[in-house]
């Protein structure tokens, strides 16, 4: 009665947290999390359910045999399915999630969603923002650019006649000044006022970019404090900030207006007044934003013929660029309180552009290593420009040193013969010139036209770039290919042009590009959940409020800040570095391998009582109540409580843990240990009735008040404590996730302790320890031997599932099968390229490809050659309804027919680099179909000609 109320509160308590979740996480996180762990969990007590349904059956079938009473047999029955189905696994479940969780905060870093813990343990994919979070919040101020307006000179006496000519100035490294500044110093004027810092308690808070320009002019700045009641009256209750110069006491300028920053609109503005003008119509309205926003809402006779040329060169050394402009507006204060954004954020005039520097944090570089080297690809997706994206992603470390980056852009207003802007691909020279001449000790050439670039000296590569594949292909040159393959970047608004245009190529960019750079927040969203719709487990860490979306849509969204960001994201790390990346996946991958071994274990513990239980049933016994409290509250209860205290393992390792309940391994192993325990527990039955002394048990006769104890209940006991002790530590896996064993003290203490008793119990060292034989209700085995034997038996046990677990499961079925099923569904992909159409056929020339070579050679994600065959007949219907959009082009090659197929993608491989990508883009264990078939489909989108 008692363990029923008991098992009746956890259930209500665990239904209760598990709503409360739901309803937090419906209203936080509308997204489910999308986990096959869950949905194995679920699949697999149904498997146990399963079992206890045939327990029940065979219940049933013997108590009426042995002529059990009918209130017998159902109490029985019963009994056998909250043996097989444990009720307290959800609470065992989350002993892993919360003590991950209080490592976790023990670390600083927060989660308010402790079920997303176990899912990062599968993340193989991290998108980082840049700004705040790759490099540091507090911009250092570089220089500025100010925009100046000279007369060309005619050649003649009086020069200043001649045509307006702007120019940029030389870079200024002081904002103090504004002497010898154009439009009387406006660029100062706009950078002190066009703002939205706030002051509180005295101290100014806003925007780190804003704080540091505002602080650099030496300005100040008042709000609602001094003698401003009269001109706010005159402002129509508009509550104006004032701000005064440094260089001029007896100025001040009044901001009537602010339209505030936004990431989508990458600009802010103000409408300033000054009360010294006459005229209170007489305002400016000051700009500040992306230099690519500004220029487009400039009067293009305002700004400078160079001036993309200056913004890439700066934006290629990794600067932040902020560009500034202005309008004067006559408009009186009711007006200009009222007036639309869109109405005056047009015609401006550039004042020029100010360069901040964007230092990588330190940390930033020894993590993103870290990353790739536990083979988790790393993103950048930023709202910044995509050279100065480009530049700090090589500075990071997210593209390779020694690699290539090129720029996937679209052609505005050039459309291909699908009447689609046409998408071209330029090679980024950025800060790494010095990276192409390496490329050309592997024989990668320039050459002729497929990849079109600009003609114009706008900071890329000169025009038609094509890397020409080595001749002849064989894998030392392969090898060098890997080593001199590309990453991919994209802008914003290319980025929109393929969701729009090429819907079919997003997954693949979503893929294979490495650097997003000027994306608004909702393009953040869309390129996560892309990379979730090709089977991606994505994190996304970031620090502003243009990441919320992103930081929701993810598998796992990292906060680095305390502002809105943490609101979206499950976990928020107070150390505002991307350290705590590593460590929420490792702490994920950890949690995940606990939940997988506190679940096998109570599977373990279920199956083994089970199989107890139906030895004794065959002698219409069970075990004592005595017996049972041991097993479930001492032995059982306090493992799974130690469980999950085993610490993370300190090191990444280079493949993430298995995430499939279901997987042949996970079902071997329980299996397997069913299977070994089950047999021991049989000897013991057996072995204990063929004793000598031996006396069978005595069932009640009717209702007949019943005696539990029996001989070979106590002999099953006996061994079966062994065996809950055993499948605690075989299912306690330690490194590459968890730390070992010796890691989580309390753990070992309980091993100790445990054992000790067990081996108590059937030799009895102690003797006044007997009351405790009584209170469980065990008999007297006369044998010192037996019992002896029992203990060598249990030793056996131990032995014999260690080793099962150790050598057949983890190392040949994890380690070896499972990784030959990968390798040949790469080769099963590999063989479902798209079928040839004669349609499509078109001959190549031979353009260095050996005509005579009847197979090629892709390296697997394993580094492992695999030999693409000829498309095996048959799995063209599965192909073409795979990739039944594909737009391919095939060929065969002289009489041997060799695949087309084949042939075109390692041309088509290696010319994107395809060979590298597929080395580096799976995670080592999870080869995924979807993701191959992304890469294949890729190559359909760059114009190919033969
Ligand atoms: N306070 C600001 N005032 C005016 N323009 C700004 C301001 N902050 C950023 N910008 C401009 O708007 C662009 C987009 O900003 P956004 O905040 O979306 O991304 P980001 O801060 O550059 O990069 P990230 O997404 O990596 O944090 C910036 O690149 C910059 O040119």
């Amino acid at each position: 009665m008692k363990s029923l109320l008991c098992i009746f509160a956890i259930v209500l308590r665990t239904a209760y947290s598990t709503l409360k979740g739901q309803l937090v996480r419906s209203i936080m996180y509308p997204k489910p999390v999308d986990f096959r762990f869950t949905k194995d969990l679920f699949k697999f007590i149904l498997f146990l359910a399963c079992i206890s349904g045939c327990g029940f059956l065979y219940t049933i079938v013997v108590m009426i045999m042995r002529g059990n009473t009918l209130r017998r047999i159902i109490v029985r029955s019963l009994d056998i399915i909250t043996i097989t189905v444990p009720p307290a696994l959800p609470a065992a479940m989350s002993v892993g999630i919360i003590n991950a969780q209080l490592r976790l905060k023990k670390k600083q870093i927060f989660c308010i969603s402790p079920s997303t813990i176990n899912t990062c343990g599968a993340i193989n994919v991290v998108c980082f923002d840049k700004t705040g979070t790759l490099t540091e919040d507090g911009l250092d101020f570089h220089v500025v650019r100010p925009v100046k307006i000279t007369k060309e000179s005619t050649g003649e006496e009086n020069a200043a006649t001649g045509p307006d000519v702007i120019d940029f100035m030389e870079e200024m490294t002081e904002l103090t000044s504004r002497e010898g500044l154009p439009y009387d110093g406006d660029l100062v004027k706009a950078i002190a006022t066009c703002h939205s810092l706030t002051r509180i308690n005295g101290v100014l808070h806003g925007d780190p970019l804003d704080l540091i320009l505002f602080q650099k002019t030496g300005w100040t700045m008042e709000e609602g404090e001094g003698d401003i009641e009269e001109e706010t009256l005159r402002f129509d209750n508009v509550q104006p900030s004032i701000i005064k110069p440094s260089d001029d006491t007896t100025a001040e300028y009044s901001v009537i207006r602010q339209f505030t920053f936004s990431s989508s609109l990458q600009r802010m503005s103000v409408i300033v007044f000054d009360p010294r003008e006459d005229r209170p119509d007489n305002m400016m309205l000051y700009s500040k934003g992306s230099p690519e926003m500004i220029l487009s809402l400039c009067d293009p006779t305002t700004v400078p013929p160079d001036y993309l040329t200056q913004v890439n060169a700066y934006a290629q050394h990794g600067f932040r660029l902020i560009a500034v402009a202005r309008r004067p507006l006559d408009m009186n204060f009711n007006k200009a309180s009222k007036v639309k954004r869109d109405s005056v954020e047009c015609d401006l005039e550039m004042l020029g552009l100010i360069v901040m520097e964007n230092r990588v944090k330190p940390v930033t570089l020894g993590v993103i290593n870290q990353l790739n080297r536990a083979n988790i690809r790393t993103v950048m997706v930023t709202g910044d420009n995509l050279l100065t994206g480009l530049s700090v992603a090589r500075e990071c470390g997210i593209i390779r040193p020694s690699k290539r980056a090129f720029l996937v852009e679209h052609v505005p207003g050039e459309l291909d013969e699908h009447g689609r802007t046409k998408l071209v691909i330029k090679q980024s020279v950025s800060s790494s010139d010095d990276v192409i001449e390496d490329d050309e000790s592997v024989s990668v050439s320039m050459c002729s036209s497929t990849w079109k670039g600009s003609s114009e000296n706008d900071g890329f590569s000169p025009t038609n770039t094509e890397i020409e594949m080595p001749n002849p292909v064989t894998s030392e040159n392969l090898g060098h290919l890997i080593a001199s393959s590309y990453h991919l970047a994209i802008s914003g608004p290319t980025f929109a042009v393929v969701v729009h245009e090429y819907p079919e190529l997003v997954d693949q960019l979503c893929c294979v590009c490495d650097v997003f750079a000027r994306m608004a927040p909702d393009q953040k969203q869309l390129l996560v959940e892309q990379l979730q719709q090709v089977d991606y487990t994505v994190a996304m860490c970031g620090d502003g409020a243009n990441d919320c979306a992103a930081l929701k849509a993810a598998h796992a969204g990292i906060s680095l800040s305390d502002a809105e960001a943490s609101i979206a994201a499950p976990f928020t790390s107070r150390v505002p570095d991307i350290r705590c990346v590593p460590t929420v996946i490792s702490e994920g991958r950890a949690a995940l391998v606990t939940s997988f071994g506190i679940f096998k274990y109570m599977a373990g513990y279920s199956l083994t009582q089970f199989v107890t239980v139906m030895h004794l049933y065959w002698i219409s016994n069970i075990l004592t109540d005595g017996q049972f409290m041991f097993i479930d509250m001492f032995l059982i209860t306090i493992f799974a409580l130690l469980f999950g205290n085993t610490p993370a393992f300190h090191r990444l390792a280079h493949t993430s843990p298995p995430t499939r309940l279901l997987s042949i391994a996970s079902m071997t192993s329980v299996v397997g240990q069913l299977i070994i325990i089950g047999f021991v527990q049989s000897v013991v039955f057996f072995a204990t009735s063929q004793q000598s002394w031996f006396v069978a048990y005595q069932p009640p006769v009717g209702d007949e008040q019943e005696d539990k104890r029996s001989m070979q209940g106590t002999a099953l006991f006996s061994v079966s404590m062994f065996q809950y002790i055993i499948l605690a530590l075989v299912y306690s896996k330690g490194p590459p996730y968890r730390g070992n064993l010796w890691s989580n003290k309390p753990m070992c203490a309980l091993t100790i302790i445990s054992t000790l008793v067990s081996v108590q119990d059937p030799i009895q060292f102690f003797h006044h320890l007997s009351f405790v034989q009584t209170a469980l209700g065990n008999v007297e085995l006369p044998d010192l031997y037996f019992r002896i034997f029992i203990i060598i038996l249990a030793g056996v046990n131990a032995f014999i599932s260690y080793g099962f677990e150790t050598f057949f499961v983890d190392f040949f079925l994890l380690g070896y099968w499972e990784r030959y099923k990968k390798k040949r569904s790469i080769e099963t992909i590999v063989d479902y390229v798209p079928t040839a159409n004669s349609d499509h056929i078109r001959r190549p020339s031979t353009n260095g490809i050996p005509s005579s070579r009847t197979e090629t050679t892709l390296l697997s994600s394993e580094g492992q050659q695999l030999h693409m065959t000829k498309a095996s007949k048959g799995t063209e219907t599965s192909v073409s309804s795979l990739l039944n959009h594909h737009r391919v082009t095939f060929f065969t090659a002289n009489s041997q027919a060799l695949s087309s197929n084949e042939l075109f993608l390692e041309l088509e491989a290696n010319r994107l680099g395809l060979f590298h990508l597929f080395h580096r883009k799976f995670p080592k264990n999870r080869p995924n179909p979807k993701i191959l078939t992304a890469l294949f489909r890729i190559t359909s989108f760059i114009d190919v000609e033969f």
